[in-house]
């Protein structure tokens, strides 16, 4: 479960993040939605314990900056940053020593194939294009088997296939009790699998809505009404 209470985000004295309270439960998929600077990334690095905030968040009930919520939280960021002379293999095999994993091997080989990385084990980071280094971020954060997984733009640079596979694997953290938030601008590649989203403007949560309170209703919609207060999309 991922609990944020009354988390505010000051950039000096610009305000990021304004009293934002949300609650993800276990195998359930938190959407964030809002135009560009809305605070989506801001929200995000503070829950994954990347940046300064007030307020409080847990992952399963433990301090976010704490080692025991790190160690069960995983992180797709919007820029992957690899690290440019370790090659493919040798970053899920740091990742398996860093989070102490036994038999880790057989599900990095699954997940290297699912993600058409297999043939590319042996290639450094610095030799990878923008959406092979994003596989193998999504790779790393799904290795660790986490209780709950934060994904920043997740699908930007990703190809059909690999887009496929990571909507399957959204799919599997779910059943598998996973808690998840995810940031995108595309709106139809969560549609699927949403179970609320947070729709945010000026560094606030402006609408939370339940996939049940929609009901027949269009998630881009929706989206128009509360950021642009027309459900009219502009040719
Ligand atoms: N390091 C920083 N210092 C100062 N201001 C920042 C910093 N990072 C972000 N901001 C500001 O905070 C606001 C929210 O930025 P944030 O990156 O969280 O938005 P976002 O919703 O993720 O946007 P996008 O959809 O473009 O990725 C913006 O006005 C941005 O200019």
């Amino acid at each position: 479960m991922i609990e944020v209470k009354n988390l505010t985000k000051r950039y000096g004295k610009f305000v990021a993040n304004s009293d934002i309270t949300l609650t993800v439960m276990p195998g359930e998929l938190t959407v964030l939605l809002g135009p560009n600077g809305a605070g989506k990334s801001t929200l995000i690095k503070s829950i994954c314990g990347l940046l300064r905030f007030n307020g409080s968040i847990t992952i399963s009930g433990y301090d976010n900056r704490s080692i025991e919520a790190k160690r069960i939280l995983g992180y797709v960021p919007e820029m992957p940053a690899l690290y440019p002379m370790l090659t493919v293999r040798e970053h899920l095999e740091f990742i398996a020593r860093a989070y102490e994993l036994d038999s880790w091997e057989v599900l990095a080989d699954e997940l290297l194939g699912r993600f058409e990385l297999d043939d590319k084990q042996n290639k450094l980071g610095k030799e990878l294009s923008k959406g092979m280094q994003q596989k193998v971020s999504i790779c790393c954060a799904a290795l660790t088997r986490p209780q709950a997984v934060i994904f920043d733009e997740p699908l930007v640079g990703l190809d059909p296939h690999a887009i496929r596979e990571l909507k399957k694997l959204i799919a599997e953290f779910k059943h598998n009790g996973c808690a998840m938030i995810i940031s995108t601008h595309m709106i139809e590649s969560v549609e699927e699998n949403w179970d609320t989203t947070c729709i945010m403007t000026k560094g606030k949560i402006a609408r939370s809505c339940r996939r049940d309170e929609l009901g027949s209703g269009d998630l881009e919609d929706l989206y128009f009404t509360i950021t642009e207060g027309s459900g009219v999309k502009e040719a």
